[in-house]
Formats: structure tokens, C-alpha cells, sequence
């Protein structure tokens, strides 16, 4: 399960059009500049305001593919990048200012018609590519059908060792691109593995913090994950706020074991969960804090609001009947303090031990508070 969402993919297929049309541009510019070094040493043969022409012309062109790529509308195509588009029109505007050229200076830049086809090496589909290499031997030969048409002296030999060469050359990176591919290939396979192990392993690691933060038999947060949690609450306490905490014991929890059995005792644990998630908020922390102890934690109370939840908690465990059992007098007691900026927890944990105490002292089935220490 991949962590990226749709929007982010798009952005980052948008910016990685973005970059490998600036590789496009790159050549462009490239071989601009050889073409007006090509003047500056006297190989262009037309008029030299042509050049400024011929380079407004590529602007134009490139300019329309960055408003295509800007607008998105491509993403959805096979190839948002349309690579063989760009491969085509740049091998077009090659052919262009070569035609102008001298042909020693076009023999010289012979090499851009391998360069550009090179761009599609990894995006374009096997045909896709080979049709590139068809069209850059084709513009390259339509080059020089033309120079033969004008009359020029092409000398034969120099000629066909060119177009042999350009053959050559395109052959070699057709069979090139198979293996660049193949290697491509088994690259994205090991990203796409490693990518499931580690999806794996997240779902391993989640499971295992699940497994070390509950409690088997009535799925309630342990004590250890119940500790932790309640001192980053305490941590991020401040003056205007406070934590409720209240520690609940069953009543006679030993007779129902003895009466009925451990595994009834059991069932009473977890019809007590059962009640207690159905009581509480979301947000309050309810955690086994040992055998038939447990621990509450209510965050933002007042003492009213800590002393009604545990009087429901009560009141809705005094009734419950765990399923196939016919247990009349269950029953718990409830010891309740507040956690205010500046206390420990461990202090307060005491505190509503001793109101734990008292409530079992004056007969059980109560809550009792202690308060003291909160400043009441
Ligand atoms: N069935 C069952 N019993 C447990 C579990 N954990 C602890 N106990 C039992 O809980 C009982 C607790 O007994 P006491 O501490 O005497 O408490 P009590 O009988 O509830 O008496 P008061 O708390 O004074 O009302 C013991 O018999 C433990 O064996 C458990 O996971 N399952």
C-alpha cells in the first residue's frame, strides 16, 4: 500500500515532465549554439537573419509543449510525455538548420540524429522507438536527397559512410534499448518488492504495537501502554486544564471465580469491558490495570463530570449479565481523583487507591474521591 496520495503522484508525474522537458530544451539550446558557431566559422550557407527565425520557431514549439504539460490535460495519456511527438518535431528542426549547413559542418552534427532518438531510450514502447530511429535515418537521408536535388557536388563516398554510420549507429541502439529496458525492468520490480516488504513489515509492526498495548482476554489497553499514555497527557497538561482518573476494582471478584469458575470469572471481565466501552466517550482511556483492577482516565473533566461518568459506570455494570451466566449481584467500586498541572502520577494514583480503599471499606458498590491534593 503505497503512502503517496493521487494528488501528490500527479504533482510528481508533472514535475518529472517538467524536468525531461528541460532536457529536451537543453539540447535544443545545444544545438543552437553549434549552429551559430556553425556561421561564426562560415558552414551556414543561407541568409544569417534566418537563424533568429529558425530559433523563435523552436521557441514557439517548446512553448507549446510547456503549456501542454502545464496544464495537465496530458497526464492521463499513455505517454504524458509524448515522447515520439517531441522526438519527431525535434528531429524536424534539426533537419531544418542542417539543410543550411555546409556538409562537412552537417556530417559534424550528424550525431545529433543518435542524441535525440536517445531521449525516448527509456519512455518509448519498443516500436515507438524503432519508428524514432526510422525517422531520424529518414530526415537524415531526406537531407541529403536534397542537397543532391539542388545540384550540389555531394561527393558518394563521404556520403554513404555517413548514412551507414547513422544506420549503424540507430541499429546498435535499438538493440541497446532492449537491454537498458530489460534492466529497467528488473529494477522496478525490486522498487515494487521492496515496496511490499516494507508494507508488510508495517502491518507486522503495527500488529505487534497492538498486540503489546492490549490486553488478551478483554481488549482493553495493558497497564504498560496505560502508564505511558497517561504520562504524555500529564506532560501536555496545562494550568487551565485536568485529567480525571479513577481506579475501578470488582467486587467479591474471588467468590465468582470460586463459585462459578475461572472461565466465568473471565466472562464477567469481559462483559465489564463490554459495559465500560458502551459508558465512556471517545477519548477516555480505559486500560486493565491488573486482575480485576482497572484504570480510567477522562481527559478534560471537572470533578462533577468525573464523579457522573463513574456513578453511570457503576450503575451500568450493577445490571449487566454476562451472556449464558445467571449472576444477580455483580458489583464494583470506584476510587476517583483529579490530575492537575504539577502532580505525578504516581501521587495520584495513590490517591485513588486510598479513595479505591474507602469505597470498599464502606461496603462496596460506591465512588469515593479524594480531592486533597487537587486544591479542593
Ligand atoms: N477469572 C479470572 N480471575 C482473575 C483474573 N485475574 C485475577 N483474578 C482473580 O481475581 C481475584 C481477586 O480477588 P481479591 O483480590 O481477593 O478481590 P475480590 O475478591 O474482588 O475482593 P474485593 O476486591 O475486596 O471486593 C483473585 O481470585 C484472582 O485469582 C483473571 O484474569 N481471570
Amino acid at each position: 500500500m503505497s503512502t503517496t496520495s493521487p494528488r501528490h503522484e500527479q504533482d510528481a508525474r508533472r514535475r518529472l515532465l517538467l524536468k525531461r522537458f528541460a532536457m529536451a530544451s537543453a539540447i535544443y539550446a545545444m544545438t543552437f549554439l553549434l549552429i551559430l558557431v556553425a556561421a561564426a566559422i562560415g558552414h551556414y550557407q543561407a541568409p544569417i537573419h534566418m537563424i533568429p527565425i529558425g530559433g523563435a520557431l523552436i521557441i514557439a514549439s517548446q512553448l507549446g509543449f510547456l503549456l501542454l504539460f502545464r496544464s495537465g490535460r496530458n497526464l492521463k495519456a499513455k505517454d504524458p510525455c509524448r515522447t515520439e511527438v517531441q522526438v519527431l518535431v525535434g528531429l524536424a528542426w534539426l533537419t531544418y538548420f542542417l539543410v543550411d549547413l555546409s556538409l562537412e559542418a552537417q556530417a559534424t552534427l550528424l550525431v545529433f540524429y543518435v542524441l535525440i532518438p536517445l531521449f525516448g531510450i527509456l519512455q518509448l514502447r519498443p516500436w515507438a522507438f524503432v519508428r524514432c530511429c526510422g525517422y531520424a535515418f529518414l530526415c537524415f537521408s531526406l537531407l541529403v536527397l536534397w542537397e543532391t536535388s539542388r545540384g550540389e557536388p555531394v561527393p558518394p563516398g563521404p556520403v554513404i559512410l555517413q548514412l551507414l554510420t547513422l544506420a549503424g549507429a540507430l541499429l546498435w541502439l535499438c538493440l541497446f534499448r532492449r537491454h537498458i529496458q530489460a534492466t529497467y525492468q528488473r529494477m522496478r520490480q525490486k522498487r515494487n518488492d521492496l515496496l511490499a516488504h516494507q508494507n508488510t513489515l508495517r502491518g507486522m509492526m503495527r500488529q505487534l504495537e497492538d498486540l503489546a498495548a492490549t490486553d488478551e482476554l478483554t481488549g482493553m489497553y495493558n497497564r504498560r501502554y496505560f502508564m505511558r499514555l497517561a504520562e504524555t497527557e500529564l506532560a501536555n497538561l496545562t494550568p487551565d486544564r485536568q485529567l480525571g482518573l479513577a481506579l475501578i476494582d470488582l467486587d467479591h471478584f474471588k467468590r465468582i471465580n470460586d463459585l462459578h469458575g475461572h472461565a466465568a470469572g473471565d466472562r464477567v471481565l469481559q462483559t465489564f469491558a463490554a459495559v465500560a466501552k458502551a459508558c465512556l466517550r471517545e477519548g477516555d482511556v480505559l486500560a486493565r490495570y491488573g486482575g480485576e483492577e482497572f484504570v480510567l482516565l477522562l481527559l478534560n473533566v471537572d470533578i462533577d463530570q468525573i464523579a457522573v461518568c463513574c456513578e453511570r459506570l457503576r450503575e451500568a455494570f450493577a445490571v449487566a449479565s454476562p451472556v449464558g451466566m445467571r449472576l444477580s449481584d455483580l458489583s464494583l467500586s470506584i476510587g476517583m481523583t483529579l490530575l492537575q498541572d504539577g502532580d505525578t502520577l504516581q501521587l495520584a494514583l495513590e490517591r485513588a487507591d486510598q479513595a479505591l480503599y474507602r469505597a470498599k471499606r464502606n461496603g462496596r458498590n460506591r465512588c469515593e474521591a479524594s480531592w486533597e491534593s487537587a486544591g479542593v
